[in-house]
């Protein structure tokens, strides 16, 4: 039987999304054996600086590629959220499991609901995205950054660092947290996900045909659509995690329904833009086209040239 050797971040959440992984793996029958080889990435290393400041994209996912290059590990569970919108050669996503909650999370001391928050509370936050968006519902609030795993950003907040963070409701979820620690899902009509929230990937070799085939058992076609034409808009924007991008799609009778978005750090310049498609592929490039002639893609530029990345 052969032993496939899954290589995963060391934090809680990485470790759990790869264990929940390889159980649905066993239960779907597969015929291998697993060992977790546990890979500590540059992204884990830097805990205190701002991330769309420390530059680079796949914070997360080099050190774990390279793993696969030189086959110490076989496959990696990823959040799709931290994959950047291109692979190197030789690897592929084997598949994409269905999605968790892509919405955010917004917890509150005192479950203060957002548009009740005092005016000027502080809202801990590392993303562009969140904050920009943020500020689009209530632009009297302070953003401040945090960072650190979800229970670090839960404690800082119950330290009172914070008056509310926002987390992705799909790690808690996954780390077992229950729906009454949340104070409001927000929607993502209010607040769009990032490309690929919720969903995981599956990163392998693109010659490892065998794990390929078990793999293939456990992709969801709705899912791998809608996180196919989210990364095609990341992709035509030249976007990462460090720049006010947001994106969601969702699927009906094989229909994509994606919509995109593009914001200045401050939230005065926003586009947002959906298309519908049977194509991913044409879904994500139409929102682009959209919005890059409406000056997205040149915001995007300036804000990456204005933060050195
Ligand atoms: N940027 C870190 C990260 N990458 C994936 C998740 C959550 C799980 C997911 O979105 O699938 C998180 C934490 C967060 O944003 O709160």
């Amino acid at each position: 039987m052969r032993k496939i050797i899954v290589g995963s971040r060391r934090s809680k959440l990485a470790l759990t999304q790869t264990n929940q992984f390889i159980e649905k793996m066993k239960a779907a029958g597969s015929p291998f054996e697993f060992e977790i080889k546990e890979i500590v990435t540059k992204g884990d290393r830097i805990v205190d600086v701002m991330l769309s400041k420390v530059g680079g994209k796949g914070l997360f996912v080099k050190e774990i590629e390279q793993a696969l290059f030189n086959k110490e590990i076989d496959f990696a569970v990823h959040s799709m959220k931290d994959m950047p919108s291109v692979l190197p050669e030789s690897l592929t996503i084997g598949c994409i499991p269905e999605r968790e909650d892509p919405r955010d999370a917004y917890i509150a001391n005192g479950h203060v609901k957002l548009l009740e928050l005092p005016v000027g509370a502080v809202v801990g936050t590392s993303s562009l995205r969140r904050s920009s968006q943020l500020l689009l519902l209530r632009p009297d609030l302070d953003i401040q950054w945090i960072r650190g795993n979800i229970d670090t950003r839960l404690a800082k907040l119950q330290a009172g660092d914070f008056d509310a963070i926002i987390l992705a409701a799909a790690g808690l979820k996954r780390m077992g947290w229950k729906d009454d620690l949340v104070t409001e899902f927000l929607e993502v009509d209010e607040c769009l996900p990032a490309i690929g929230q919720g969903a995981l990937g599956i990163e392998c070799r693109e010659d490892d045909t065998e794990l390929l085939a078990e793999l293939a058992k456990l992709n969801h076609e709705e899912t791998a659509l809608a996180v196919n034409a989210e990364r095609k808009f990341l992709r035509d924007m030249d976007g990462s995690c460090q720049v006010p991008i947001a994106g969601y799609g969702t699927v009906k009778d094989g229909e994509i329904t994606f919509t995109g978005l593009i914001s200045s750090p401050e939230a005065d310049q926003v586009f947002k833009e959906t298309s519908i498609s049977r194509d991913p592929i044409q879904a994500g490039r139409e929102v682009a086209e959209k919005i890059s002639a409406q000056g997205g893609y040149d915001l995007i530029q300036r804000v990456k040239a204005e933060s050195n990345v």
